[in-house]
Order: C-alpha cells, then sequence, then structure tokens
C-alpha cells in the first residue's frame, strides 16, 4: 500500500510543522492549500490518508467530503480544525472522518492517527449527514470545550453509558441532550430523571412506574421514566443524590435491561440508553458509602467532563452574545455588548457557570438604560469582580441570595419555596439563638405569630432546642 498523504492546508506554518513530523515518520506529504488543487491531486494518485482543514481559501472542506467519499470511499481523512463549533465536530464525524482533531493538537497524536488511518482503512459511514447546521444548542469554541465535543461524536453512534460531570450550571443538561438528539436514537424519546427534586420514598415508583394499590396514592397504574425512554435516552440528572436504595434496583435495572413496576410481578424489558450527571464528586461518596461503587462503574464508562467557566473564559463573549439573542427572543429589549463590557464579563469568577453569566445578560439586556451594554453598566448591574471575590459572596441579604440563585438546583414549580427556606431557615434558627429558644419572644423578635412561628418550625424541621446557645 502506498505511504502517500495528501494534506490540504493552506496555512503554510501549520503544513510545515505536520508535514516534517509526518516525514520523519518515513510518509510522503503532498500539500495543497484548497479544494480545486486538493481534487486535481486526487484524480492523479491514490493516497493512504488524506488529512484536510476546514476553512479554507475557496470553501468549506467539510461541505464537499460526502462527494469525495464517493469518488475515495476507502481513504480515510482526518479532519485538522480550529475553531471548531459542535456542529463541525459532528458533521466531521458523521462524514466517516478517521479522526477528527481540534486545533491546536497535540502533533504526536496526530502522528499516531495518521499511521492507524494509514493501516487500517476506514468504512464508508452510514450515518446521514446533517448538513443544516442549525439548532445544535452548546456555544463555545474554547479549546476545552473542543475536547468536550470529540468526546459527544464519540458516542453519537453507539448506546454506551456516559456519565457527565461537571460543576452545577456548567450545562451538563444540554450536554445529554445533544448526545441525544445528535445520535441515533434521536428519533426515540428523551427523558429527564433529576434525583434530587424527588422525594425519596417517591424515586423508584417514579424511575419503574407502579402497579395499582402498590403503596397509599397509587390508585391507578402507573409507567414510570425507564418505560416511557423506551427506544431512546433516559437522563438521570443528580445521580449523585440518589438514595442507597434506588441507586440498588438502578443498577439491577441495568445490569439486566429489565425492570419491574412496584408492585409489580412481571418483569419488562426496556430498551434505553443511560446519559447521566452530578456535580458531585462520587469518589469520596463511593469511600463514605453513600454511592455504591459498582454502580459507579456501570455508569462511569465514558465520563465526559465539563470544565467551569472560570477555566474557559474565551467562550465568555460568545455566550454572552448567545444570552442577549435569546433574551430578545423572550421578549427583552435588543441589546448590543461593547469590548469592554465583554472584558469586564470575562474578569468575574462564575462559581455559578454558565448559569450564573445567563442570568447575568438577562439582568443586563433587562436593566441598562442604552442599546449599548458597556463595562460600566455591567459594573453597574453585576458589581466589581472584587466586590463578588473571595468566597462567591455578595454584600448583604440580596447578594446572599445571588450568590445561592448560582447554584441553586432551579427545580421547575419549586424555586420560591426553595429560595424563601433557604433564607427562613437561618433567620427562624438565628431568632431562637438569640432568644435563648424562647419562642414567645422569638416571635416577638421576628414579628410574626407564635403559632405561625411553631408551624414554620415543624415544616422546617427545626428543633428548638437544638438553637440553644450552649456556653
Ligand atoms: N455551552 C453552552 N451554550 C449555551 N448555553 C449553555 C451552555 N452551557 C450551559 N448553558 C445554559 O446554562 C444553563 C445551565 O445549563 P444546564 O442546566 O445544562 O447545567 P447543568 O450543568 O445541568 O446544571 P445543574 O448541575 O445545576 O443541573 C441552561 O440555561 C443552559 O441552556
Amino acid at each position: 500500500m502506498t505511504n502517500r498523504i495528501l494534506l490540504v492546508e493552506d496555512d503554510p506554518g501549520i503544513a510545515t510543522v505536520i508535514v516534517t513530523a509526518l516525514e520523519d515518520e518515513g510518509f510522503a506529504v503532498d500539500t495543497v492549500d484548497g479544494i480545486a488543487a486538493r481534487d486535481v491531486r486526487l484524480a492523479g494518485e491514490p493516497y493512504a490518508v488524506m488529512l484536510t482543514d476546514v476553512m479554507l481559501s475557496d470553501g468549506d472542506g467539510l461541505a464537499t467530503l460526502p462527494a469525495l467519499r464517493d469518488r475515495h470511499p476507502a481513504m480515510p481523512v482526518i479532519v485538522l480544525s480550529a475553531q471548531n463549533t459542535l456542529d463541525t465536530a459532528v458533521r466531521a464525524s458523521d462524514l466517516a472522518a478517521f479522526e477528527y482533531f481540534p486545533k491546536p493538537f497535540d502533533l504526536d497524536e496526530l502522528v499516531r492517527a495518521v499511521r492507524q488511518a494509514a493501516g487500517q482503512r476506514a468504512e464508508p459511514g452510514d450515518v446521514p449527514i446533517d448538513e443544516s447546521g442549525e439548532g445544535l444548542p452548546l456555544v463555545g469554541r474554547s479549546r476545552a470545550m473542543q475536547g468536550v465535543y470529540r468526546m459527544i461524536t464519540r458516542v453519537l453512534r453507539n448506546d454506551l453509558t456516559v456519565l457527565i460531570l461537571g460543576e452545577s450550571g456548567t450545562g451538563k443538561e444540554l450536554v445529554a441532550e445533544a448526545i441525544h438528539q445528535l445520535g441515533h436514537r434521536k428519533s426515540g424519546p428523551f427523558v429527564a430523571v433529576n434525583a434530587a427534586a424527588i422525594p425519596h420514598d417517591l424515586i423508584e415508583s417514579e424511575l419503574f412506574g407502579h402497579e395499582k394499590g402498590a403503596f397509599t396514592g397509587a390508585i391507578a397504574q402507573a409507567i414510570g421514566k425507564f418505560e416511557q425512554a423506551n427506544g431512546g435516552t433516559l437522563f438521570l440528572d443528580e445521580i449523585g443524590d440518589m438514595p442507597l436504595e434506588a441507586q440498588t434496583r438502578l443498577l439491577r435495572a441495568l445490569q439486566s435491561g429489565r425492570i419491574r413496576r412496584v408492585g409489580g410481578r412481571q418483569e419488562i424489558v426496556v430498551d434505553v440508553r443511560i446519559v447521566a450527571a452530578t456535580n458531585r464528586d462520587l469518589v469520596p461518596m463511593i469511600a463514605a458509602g453513600t454511592f455504591r461503587e459498582d454502580l459507579f462503574y456501570r455508569l462511569n464508562v465514558v465520563p465526559i467532563e465539563l470544565p467551569p467557566l472560570r477555566e474557559r473564559r474565551d467562550d465568555i463573549a460568545a455566550l454572552a452574545r448567545h444570552f442577549l439573542g435569546q433574551a430578545v427572543g423572550e421578549g427583552l429589549p435588543r441589546r448590543r455588548i461593547e469590548p469592554d463590557a465583554i472584558a469586564a464579563l470575562e474578569r468575574f469568577a462564575w462559581r455559578g457557570n454558565v448559569r450564573e453569566l445567563r442570568n447575568a445578560i438577562y439582568r443586563l439586556a433587562l436593566i441598562a438604560r442604552e442599546e449599548a451594554i458597556d463595562a460600566a453598566t455591567v459594573e453597574a448591574v453585576l458589581g466589581t469582580p472584587e466586590s463578588v471575590a473571595g468566597d462567591g459572596r455578595a454584600q448583604g441579604f440580596a447578594g446572599a441570595l445571588e450568590a445561592w440563585l448560582r447554584v441553586a438546583p432551579m427545580r421547575e414549580g419549586q424555586l420560591y419555596h426553595d429560595a424563601l427556606a433557604q433564607f427562613e431557615r437561618p433567620l427562624l434558627i438565628h431568632a431562637l439563638v438569640e432568644t435563648g429558644g424562647n419562642q414567645l419572644r422569638a416571635a416577638r423578635l421576628l414579628g410574626i405569630n407564635r403559632n405561625t412561628l411553631r408551624k414554620r418550625l415543624t415544616d422546617l424541621d427545626i428543633d428548638p432546642d437544638g438553637c440553644l446557645r450552649r456556653d
């Protein structure tokens, strides 16, 4: 077989580096700088592998790959590209490109891929190509996100279990949806379950369903999320918050591919792809006995780690513009963001990650007086990075609320109650401590009725005796 490589690259610097590395390995490399020149070469002689950039002076290298693949079905193609979106990554993998390398790439890795491609010719892909390029929801072209996109493309045509890890608000749910929407199960359902949002005693019936009369309140048969997701994807969000008992049943379901409704006898075969996510560090939880080790290994087949926003600050500009556009779609005034405002946004710590940035942009869109948002507006509305730095808490109650909102679970239909509970609890405890646990005086201090206080203490499960000063 030939050892000839065709390199399609219009940046002479990059081309030289690649040619040198490949020639050192004994390959003969021909370099062309565009699509037209590429096609002339390919018509002439066979190549073992082609490496191609995407943005070429005379067109989009990817758009022309389907025709090329028809002409040279056995030639592996390695796509190199700077500034990739998830869209480019997916298009490259759909086109059965042998490998996809976001620039800047590791030269040794590239050489290894070429060697492998030259020895093992790729099968032509059978996945339809999505050339619309629209509707792919993940914004950001940072190097860190390139790694995420690459992992996503690797799980689209199989059913491997994916575990998405990352701080709250980094986009884990969005990644889960992308895996489903872009993958081979896209015509099936995408069903999400948030283990943190379901009361512990209902989680099994939520996952597996129940038969009529299985427990008090089970007035009719109910189909669980596993069955709802049949043929599609089941997204298990906040898996680290799942109680142990439910973990055991989940593991059994994953091992056997069958479920049993609560109170039911029959085992039901389900065909679901599992994508799980958590913002917790599961390893210490395993050590502490709160997360099953065997379940962890079941789920952690393909881990995808989402970096916190502060480690990919070069995504902030694109995200900010994306959210401003989204805000207009939701009826907020049209705004433009100035470069100095972007620079100001890039200085924040964004402990609540993309979710916090999104909320901040919406707030800016709503409050800014001018159409153009500049650094002064950012500072007026969000404060300075220094004022919210350190432990991430801004001054006062409003600041504490904002800090909480950055990490809040955002449970649909619950946020108001969750937020109030966050503040009511320490407030009531404070009043009890201040009054030596005397409920009458605590109620007076708070300015609420004593019975109201008593009821709230019960609701929030606060033990007034536990609030006595012990000094
Ligand atoms: N790369 C991104 N591009 C566009 N929007 C994003 C991106 N990442 C996150 N978002 C948006 O940020 C918000 C939070 O994302 P998401 O709910 O997916 O985070 P999460 O990691 O699942 O959070 P949690 O752990 O709290 O559930 C959503 O509104 C989501 O649409």
